[in-house]
């Protein structure tokens, strides 16, 4: 089957990847000219494990194609993947402008009946308005009878693990309003229905919602251990001990149970604000999902509150290490990571800033644009003369550090924790003053 995939970025580039591995042919198209021309090239925008193999792999097969050519690739194709972004607007809803100028372009160029299937996570409802786009530009060709289908086909891959959570998903959902469609979804899916995923079929209105019930109830396991770790702060419990007795049941599994800084990233932020958004649309008060964005806004400032606790309000001089800048490990996105955050507020009482992740570096300089922080391409470079190490991302590479050599290194031997990589026991009987979140 012949696949255009509109959008290469984080998404576009694994699912693109991914469905020419399972034996389609596959065009990916993107505006961003340079992005294109570094693919054609062999260079690979994101940092993913495995995508390069993947990519080359595919693209020597002759499956796996990239260019900017937007039209031509529209009129080759059956299936039309929307991947575009859908970055936050102002009032937090997603911005549909990307989408839908991919819709206008698609009914400018179509010739044949063709199905239109968004991989971008969009509001409820964006399905319609994308037909009616679609249904404008084929009036204005004067094309009307030109037949096509909407198709929402929500995606759920991680990023640090998309390839396989790609290829072995839990289920694949298909959204379609007109049955001539799905055997063409199920023959595009058969690769992976083969080896018994699951497909599941329903109305587009509930596969959109789908995605973002997904996204919110993932937020709010997350924003709800941190809340049960400021308890336990509070009582004297151990967060660790409450997430294995709370994970061993069945019903509640043992997965998204970490305390930590809050979540971050591309996605469970602004897609748990935008149903926020489209909760309000409906004349309806969503108090479940604003009590999940707002925990997770205060976790996100927990580690520069237990500093100040610490160290007092006054900063200037201080020097303070920080382990980990990416949102999570096995990625370089920095999209709203507590690190970064922490660091601008830090950077804004003048304390100096000693900084060191395996990958994301170069997007925090971009982000951060300060030449006062220094980057270390060595995490004991970061903790030299350091007052306190702050730790963000639980990278492996920081899971058994030498615990004396940090001593030695640091000035001060104080360690503020955000991930609970270390027993705060093993810690203290090293010398350090350990903070967790959620420790006793
Ligand atoms: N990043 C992730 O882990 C996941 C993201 N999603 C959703 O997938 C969507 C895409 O996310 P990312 O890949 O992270 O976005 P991204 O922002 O990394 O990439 C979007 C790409 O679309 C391109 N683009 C925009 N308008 C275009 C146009 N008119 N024609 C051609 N190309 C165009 C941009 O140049 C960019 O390369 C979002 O809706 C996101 O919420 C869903 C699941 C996972
Ligand atoms: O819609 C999306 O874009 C994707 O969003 C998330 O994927 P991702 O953002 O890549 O990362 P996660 O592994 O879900 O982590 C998100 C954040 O939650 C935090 N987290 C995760 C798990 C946990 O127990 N505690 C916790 O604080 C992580 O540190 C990270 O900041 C979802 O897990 C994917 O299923 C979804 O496709």
């Amino acid at each position: 089957m012949k696949i255009c995939m509109v959008g290469v970025g984080y998404v576009g580039l694994v699912v693109g990847a991914c469905l020419s591995e399972m034996g389609h042919d596959v065009v990916c198209v993107d505006n961003q000219e340079t992005k294109i021309t570094a693919l054609q090239n062999g260079q690979v925008p994101i940092y993913e494990p495995g995508i390069e193999e993947l990519l080359h792999r595919n693209i020597h097969a002759g499956r796996l194609q990239f260019t900017t050519q937007l039209q031509e690739a529209l009129v080759s194709s059956l299936l039309i993947f929307i991947a575009v972004g859908t970055p936050p607007a102002q009032d937090g809803s997603a911005d549909l402008t990307y989408v839908l100028q991919v819709a206008e372009s698609i009914g400018q160029a179509m010739e044949d009946y063709t199905i239109v299937i968004t991989k971008s996570t969009v509001p409820i409802g964006s399905g319609e308005k994308i037909r009616a786009v679609i249904q404008k530009q084929l009036l204005h060709r004067g094309r009307p009878e030109l037949a096509f289908d909407i198709v929402s086909n929500p995606e759920f891959l991680r990023e640090g693990s998309a390839i396989d959570d790609f290829l072995h998903p839990d289920r694949i959902i298909v959204g379609t309003s007109d049955a001539r469609a799905v055997p063409y979804m199920e023959e595009l899916y058969e690769p992976l229905t083969s080896q018994g995923y699951p497909l599941l079929l329903m109305d587009i209105v509930s596969a959109e919602l789908a995605k973002y019930a997904s996204n919110a109830m993932l937020a709010a396991r997350i924003s709800f251990m941190n809340e049960m770790a400021r308890l336990c702060e509070a009582t004297g419990a151990d967060i660790e001990a409450v997430k294995q007795g709370m994970g061993r049941d069945r019903r509640i599994g043992p997965h998204f149970l970490s305390a930590g800084v809050g979540y971050g990233g591309s996605c469970f932020p602004k897609d748990v604000r935008a149903l926020i958004r489209t909760a309000s649309d409906h004349r309806m008060l969503v108090s479940m999902l604003q009590a999940v964005d707002r925990v997770n806004r205060e976790q996100k400032t927990l580690l520069l509150q237990k500093l100040i606790g610490h160290f007092g309000k006054t900063l200037t001089r201080r020097t303070f290490a920080i382990w980990g800048l990416a949102f999570k490990p096995g990625t370089d996105d920095i999209r709203e990571a507590p690190a970064i955050e922490t660091i601008r507020a830090l950077r804004s009482k003048h304390a100096r800033i000693q900084a060191h992740d395996p990958v994301a570096i170069d997007n925090a300089k971009r982000a951060l644009q300060d030449p006062l922080i220094q980057y270390c391409e060595d995490p004991y470079e970061a903790l030299e003369g350091a007052d306190a190490l702050l730790i963000f991302t639980e990278w492996n590479e920081y899971r058994t550090p030498d615990l004396e050599r940090m001593r030695k290194l640091m000035n001060g031997g104080v360690i503020f924790d955000g991930r609970n990589l270390y027993s705060p026991e093993r810690m203290r009987e090293a010398g350090f003053v350990y903070y967790g979140i959620g420790r006793r």
